[in-house]
């Protein structure tokens, strides 16, 4: 167990971390995310923990053993950061056997665990090649090998796949998961993005202005966010205030239901909790004819669900087109497959395991 307990760091006069807590589980093949925006001190708690940046105040223990007197090369922690750090004008095989020439390891145990290691991350026939003449990508999967070469106790991993374009992260991301979770070696993995976090972690911790507001599994903490600044930086981007009634939430953008304890709640909303669709079960007039005509409860559910609004954007993206809804409750965004064009009339649908719960 890694424990962090009320632990402060200051730039000069500046406080970058004040009285942060955190306990990170360590047994075998864990991986934990750390996510925030950008500044918000990720980097320095990371730093901090890997003995780099002196506390102001509390204390940092690893498996009960208190590390303030632990230099960084003696806390067995491997570290990876953004642009890999490998020693230049080396070969592969030289920078990943590195920290065992250090340990003292023998020419031929550093041979076997330097073969086994770019197995593990997949550049078997690299081990010749100058550091200088690797990928991004291939750039990382070595420092990666060079952190894991040791077998650390820890593996700090602060934004490894930033310098990468977006397809080479996404993939990087799980296998670089894969990798850790293979040597199983506890792994904390610094980012200021959610898709990687959730690629690579089974636990996230949400970090804003030097202290943590929440750590949940991925799936919890899309649905339930702990505050609105942690909905909005998770991807919502609507939120609205309703009534939780006999297992329904009736908003003013539809209603859905919901098993929430009856009461006020407040729900987040991305463009994916919104479907739109231009032909449904009714359109306006129908509404108005049931509201008219037909029994209280037909007119009930049909009235809850039936949201209409007109379209005031339109983007076609690669996860299907999204588009920006005018409604008498403010704009919402909204996923569609209909082929529709600004100025349409649409009605909206809640999709109630999109919608995110804020606070519960
Ligand atoms: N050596 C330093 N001296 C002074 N201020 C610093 C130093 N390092 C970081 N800071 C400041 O501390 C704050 C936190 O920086 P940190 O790098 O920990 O954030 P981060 O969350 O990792 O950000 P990013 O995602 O941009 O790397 C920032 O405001 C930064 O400007």
């Amino acid at each position: 167990m890694l424990e962090i307990d009320g632990v402060g760091v200051r730039y000069g006069s500046s406080a970058v971390l004040e009285g942060l807590s955190w306990s990170v589980g360590t047994s075998g093949s864990v991986v934990t995310a750390l996510l925030g925006p950008s500044g918000c001190g990720k980097s320095t708690l990371i730093r901090s923990v890997a003995g780099l940046e002196p506390l102001s105040a509390g204390s940092i223990r690893f498996n009960g053993v208190d590390l303030a007197g632990v230099p960084t090369h003696r806390r067995d922690f491997g570290v990876v950061f953004q642009d890999g750090q490998l020693f230049s004008g080396r070969s592969v095989a030289a920078n990943i056997g590195y920290g065992l020439r250090v340990r003292r390891w023998s020419r031929t145990a550093i041979r076997e665990r330097v073969a086994e290691m770019l197995e593990l991350v997949r550049l078997p026939d690299l081990a010749g090649r100058s550091v200088d003449e690797l990928s991004g990508g291939q750039a990382q999967r070595v420092a990666l090998a060079r952190a894991l070469a040791p077998r650390p106790r820890l593996l700090l991993l602060d934004e490894p796949l930033a310098a990468l374009d977006r397809l080479l992260r996404d993939q990087l991301a799980v296998e670089i998961a894969e990798i850790v979770r293979a040597a199983a070696i506890p792994t904390v993995v610094v980012t200021h993005d959610h898709t990687e976090a959730a690629l690579m972690a089974d636990t996230i911790a949400v970090m804003r202005d030097g202290a943590l507001v929440q750590t949940a599994a991925p799936g919890r903490l899309w649905s339930h966010p702990a505050d609105e600044w942690t909905a909005r930086f998770l991807g919502v981007t609507t939120v609205v205030d309703a009534d939780a009634v006999d297992g329904r939430v009736i908003t003013p953008v539809g209603a859905a239901a919901l098993d929430l304890p009856d009461g006020r709640v407040r729900l987040g909303l991305r463009p994916e909790s919104v479907r739109a669709r231009t032909e449904g079960p009714v359109s306006e007039d129908a509404v108005h004819h049931d509201a008219v005509h037909h029994d209280a409860v037909h007119h009930d559910a049909v009235h809850d669900d039936a949201v209409f609004g007109t379209v005031v954007s339109v983007a076609d993206l690669p996860t299907g087109r999204r588009l920006r809804v005018a409604t008498d409750a403010g704009d919402v965004d909204a996923v569609t497959s209909a082929p529709v064009v600004v100025g349409d009339r649409v009605h909206l649908e809640l999709v109630p395991d999109r919608v995110a719960v804020i606070g519960a």
